[in-house]
This record gives structure tokens, C-alpha cells and sequence, in this order.
């Protein structure tokens, strides 16, 4: 396959996940913690969904059972219908935090780190690499390390290394948390822009109401104590979205349906 189809449409056909009684305990030195507690829901593929909900409430832990780092107490998860057990690297990719870039690496080597693993050539790995940073701006950086990047470029890459393997899901856990208000909601733009072209199942986990709203398609809002889905919000708002949609009074509306949601939990 061409360096362009690597970054380019992809059918929506598959990436359907579907979460059934998923349930997850952590055994501490002080007794079990329930961090999930049956939670069921599914993502048609090609959604866009977010997790939000108080520190604690097992987003990451979830996002784990997803990313099949974890296996879950009681329940499971299916992949276009396939029960899954751990990871799957061909069709699930991850962006975290603190990007997790490889510091000896340059930027071009962190992004086509997937492709090496894959045994891509050399050549075909370094033009899929260029491409995938000229996508989220970062042509002229290819050969910088991350210790020479912004906090928002390094996310950048890391965004870029997860697109680079086509995913057909994508699992994000805070990917922006690091990064000031704005940069952070450039980034989104940028990340909504680039999904409009791929088009593939995103799982983002997120604290901030305004990034979720914005982003997804749906947003799912879970508690604490034992963590669980308290309600799933629709956001039913036209797409593409432009960062302006953020005040209007419909967005506003959604945005603080959720804030009390949690509030109220
Ligand atoms: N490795 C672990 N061992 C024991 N308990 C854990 C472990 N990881 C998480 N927990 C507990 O499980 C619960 C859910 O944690 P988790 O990190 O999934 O929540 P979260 O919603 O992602 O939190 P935050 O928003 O603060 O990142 C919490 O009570 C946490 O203390």
C-alpha cells in the first residue's frame, strides 16, 4: 500500500466495540477496590465517544480493559463482534498523556515505531512517517527529539504515531491534559479535522466538559464508588464544528447537562 492510502479513508465498517458487563476490581494490601462496576455500552464504529466523570471513577482503568492491558474481573469486550484477550495491535492503537515518546528516538523514528514492529521496510516506514507528521503540522521537525519539542508537539507525534498504524479504534487517555487551555483546543480542531478524514472509533477520555462536548458524538458520563455509567449524552450538534460552535447556547446547553450530571452523582 501507497504512503498517501496509509493516512487516508478508511472504511467505517469496521471498529464496532461492544462492552458487556465489564467489571473490574483492583486486589490492594488493604482489600479489593471495585474501580468498575458493570458497565455496558457499545460504539458503532466510526463514533466519536468520550468518557468523562470524577477523578477516580475508572475511565483509565476502562480505557485498559479496551486497550486489552488489562483483563477485567467479570464480563468482556468484543471487537467487530470477536471477544477479545489482550492487546490488538492491528486494528487498536493508543495515544496517553504524557505521549510516551522513545527520547532517544527523532520525531520521524517515534512516529514510524509501529511500521518498524510490523517489519516495514525502511524506506516505505520513512515516507508513511513524513506524511503522518505533514498531517498534524510537523513537516519541518522530523528530525528533532522530543526534548527539542513543545509539549503540544510532542503530543502531536504521539497523535501521529497512533494514526500512522490505521487504527480502527482509537483509545486516547487525556492526550491533551498536559497543554494550556488553548493549545489544548487547538489540538482538538486539528484532531477533529483529521478523524473527519479517517473516520475510525475513538475512545477519548477526558476531564475537560468543553473538549468533550466538542469532539464527540457521544459523551458518557460515569461516578465513582464504584465506577459505573451514570448517563450517555447524545450530542447531536453538526459536524464539521468549528471551535466557535463552543458558545453557542446549544452546545452550552449539553455542556452543562453533564457538569450537573456529575455534580449531582
Ligand atoms: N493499579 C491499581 N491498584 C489499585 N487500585 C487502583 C489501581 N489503578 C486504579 N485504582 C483505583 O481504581 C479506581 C479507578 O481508577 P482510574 O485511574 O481508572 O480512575 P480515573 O477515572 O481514570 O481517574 P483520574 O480521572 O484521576 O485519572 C480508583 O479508586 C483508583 O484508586
Amino acid at each position: 500500500m501507497s504512503g498517501n492510502a496509509a493516512m487516508e479513508t478508511k472504511s467505517t465498517s469496521v471498529g464496532t466495540i461492544e462492552v458487556s458487563g465489564v467489571s473490574h476490581d483492583y486486589q490492594t494490601t488493604k482489600g479489593k477496590v471495585a474501580a468498575l462496576e458493570d458497565i455496558s455500552f457499545s460504539a458503532p464504529a466510526g463514533k466519536f465517544i468520550s468518557l468523562v466523570g470524577p477523578s477516580g471513577c475508572g475511565k483509565s482503568s476502562l480505557l485498559m480493559v479496551l486497550a486489552g492491558l488489562m483483563t477485567p474481573t467479570r464480563g468482556q469486550v468484543r471487537l467487530d463482534g470477536r471477544v477479545t484477550s489482550g492487546p490488538q495491535p492491528d486494528q487498536v492503537a493508543v495515544a496517553f498523556q504524557d505521549a510516551c515518546l522513545l527520547p532517544w528516538r527523532s520525531s520521524l523514528d517515534n512516529v514510524s515505531f509501529p511500521l518498524e514492529l510490523r517489519g516495514v521496510s525502511r524506506s516505505e516506514r520513512e515516507e508513511q512517517g513524513r506524511q503522518a507528521l505533514a498531517k498534524v503540522g510537523l513537516s519541518g521537525f522530523a528530525d528533532r527529539y522530543p526534548r527539542e519539542l513543545s509539549g503540544g508537539m510532542r503530543q502531536r507525534v504521539a497523535v501521529a504515531r497512533a494514526l500512522i498504524q490505521r487504527p480502527s479504534v482509537l483509545l486516547m487517555d487525556e492526550p491533551f491534559g498536559a497543554l494550556d487551555e488553548q493549545t489544548r483546543m487547538d489540538m482538538g480542531e486539528e484532531l477533529l479535522s483529521l478523524w473527519d478524514e479517517i473516520r475510525n472509533t475513538v475512545i477519548f477520555v477526558t476531564h475537560n466538559l468543553t473538549e468533550a462536548v466538542y469532539l464527540s458524538d457521544e459523551v458518557i458520563v460515569m461516578a465513582a464508588g464504584p465506577g459505573r455509567i451514570i448517563e450517555r449524552v447524545t450530542v447531536d450538534l453538526p459536524r464539521p464544528r468549528a471551535i466557535e460552535i463552543t458558545e453557542t447556547e446549544e452546545f452550552l446547553h449539553l455542556r452543562n447537562r453533564i457538569w450537573r450530571l456529575i455534580r449531582s452523582h
